[in-house]
């Protein structure tokens, strides 16, 4: 069966798999790839007017919990994946804290192959680090990874135990897979839901304090040295915590990090905002004014090389609870392209090339998972991006389940008006198209 080429014209080009920042050149999608101006033959071709848009190749979200097997309350790989296929996504790093833990090779697997089915976005799995994420026993990594696993995390939950953390980091250096840790000392933020500080205090609610990250991102990154391993930390937020990744930099240590765009966009300050509301409500929480700024210098020095949305939807009947009692989490996948374009490259931050790295090759790094960029044979997966565009976030039209977002009635820059992924058209013009026609494997 020949299928529809597709033609990409006019657009700005942002390929940073590439380096590459160009306007003028069509891009050629042929059989699912991405080809030279004469391979589609005889072929039907659609184009696609990309004036004034950004082409981006293959943005990876390595931070997302599908919450399936177990919490389809909260959302499905399939709500999950539509959510992704509108934010731009063509990759999600899926999370283990589903019920139960994905810490076999079996739910790895199933995990993989359901998001395959689904055929809207690339679905690759992280597994567990230790069993039930308990912290006590190593799960079994290796076959977790034959089975498809990209990297593995307890995330929800830090790897408490040092000695464990030190024997993931030991296998790690040899299956060049990183071990993505969820850093905070439970004895230091136990019981806590808001930041350590006056904000939170004066509302009466327990904070914790921004070291109880760095101490744990301090040990991560000397057992990182100690082993060899790959270390990628999740949601990074205090000064503290940059300064042992530039510890690590110098070392030349195999250290990664991620900041998400709440972090990057909200302070403590939208508690006053939201008053007990807990849609402000996430872990690590939301920080001061001081410690962000702290942040987006170290992402325009390239000390944090990804932005991930740490996607956490939950029920409105969860989020409706006290604030204490509420689950941590943000739904993040419908702003995340916006979120990285209004903080960093709307301020003058960064250029459009380095921010959209922190979507593209950054993730890909930290994975260690090759991808060529718009490069005749290579998969064609590509987002164009409407730089331009001023929107309101209302997530009663998101896709995803979760409806749980502090952005909700914030005005945002930037959004995603095509996805493609694996050749297929999977969203346009905010519209998400069909599932379970691609085969994306
Ligand atoms: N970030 C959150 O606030 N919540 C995440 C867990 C996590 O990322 O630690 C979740 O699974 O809901
Ligand atoms: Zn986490
Ligand atoms: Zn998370």
């Amino acid at each position: 069966m020949t299928t529809e080429a597709i033609r990409i014209r006019g657009g700005r080009i942002i390929d940073p798999y590439r380096g590459l920042d160009h306007a003028g050149e069509d891009i050629l999608i042929v059989d699912g790839r991405f080809a030279t101006g004469t391979e589609a033959g005889k072929r039907p071709v659609r184009i696609i007017d990309a004036q004034g848009l950004w082409v981006v190749p293959r943005i990876v979200d390595m931070h997302v919990h599908l919450r399936e097997p177990g919490q389809t309350h909260k959302e499905t790989i399939e709500s999950g994946s539509r959510a992704a296929a509108r934010g731009g996504v063509a990759v999600v790093g899926a999370m283990p804290n589903t019920t139960p833990v994905m810490d076999t090779p079996e739910l790895v697997q199933w995990v993989q192959w359901k998001g395959d089915a689904i055929g809207l976005t690339r679905v690759w799995p992280i597994g567990a680090v230790s069993r039930d994420s308990a912290s006590e026993e190593l799960a079994d990594l290796y076959r977790m990874q034959e089975a498809g696993a990209v990297a593995f995390s307890d995330d929800g939950r830090p790897v408490g135990s040092s000695r464990l953390m030190r024997a993931a980091l030991s296998y790690s250096a040899t299956l060049r897979t990183p071990i993505i840790n969820h850093a905070q000392d439970p004895s230091l933020s136990a019981g806590a839901v808001v930041n350590e500080g006056p904000i939170g205090g004066k509302m009466g609610l327990a904070g914790m304090p921004e070291a109880a990250e760095s101490v744990m991102v301090w040990r991560d990154v000397l057992l990182a040295g100690l082993t060899g391993g790959r270390l990628h930390v999740a949601h990074v937020t205090a000064p503290e915590s940059l300064e042992a990744l530039s510890y690590a930099r110098s070392h030349h240590f195999l250290v990664s990090a991620e900041a998400t765009p709440h972090h990057l966009l909200l302070s403590e300050d939208a508690l006053q905002e939201w008053g007990y509301d807990p849609v402000t409500k996430v872990n690590p929480p939301l920080r001061t004014v001081s410690s962000r700024r702290a942040l987006i210098l170290a992402m325009t020095q390239g000390l944090v090389e990804v932005v991930a949305s740490d996607h956490a939807p939950h029920h409105a009947d969860e989020k409706a609870r006290p604030y204490g009692d509420a689950p941590f989490g943000i739904s993040g996948l419908e702003t995340l392209v916006a979120g990285v374009i209004t903080a960093l490259v709307q301020p003058g931050h960064m250029t459009p090339l380095q921010a959209m790295a922190l979507l593209t090759r950054g993730p890909h790094q930290a994975l260690n998972q090759p991808y060529a960029g718009i490069s005749p044979g290579e998969v064609a997966d590509v987002t164009l991006i409407d730089p331009q565009k001023s929107w309101v976030v209302d997530p009663a039209r998101f896709y995803s389940q979760g409806k749980n977002t502090p952005f909700a009635g914030h005005t945002l820059v930037g959004d995603a008006v095509y996805t493609i992924v694996g050749g297929q058209i999977v969203m346009e013009e905010g519209e998400v198209l069909h599932a379970g026609l691609s085969n994306l494997r």
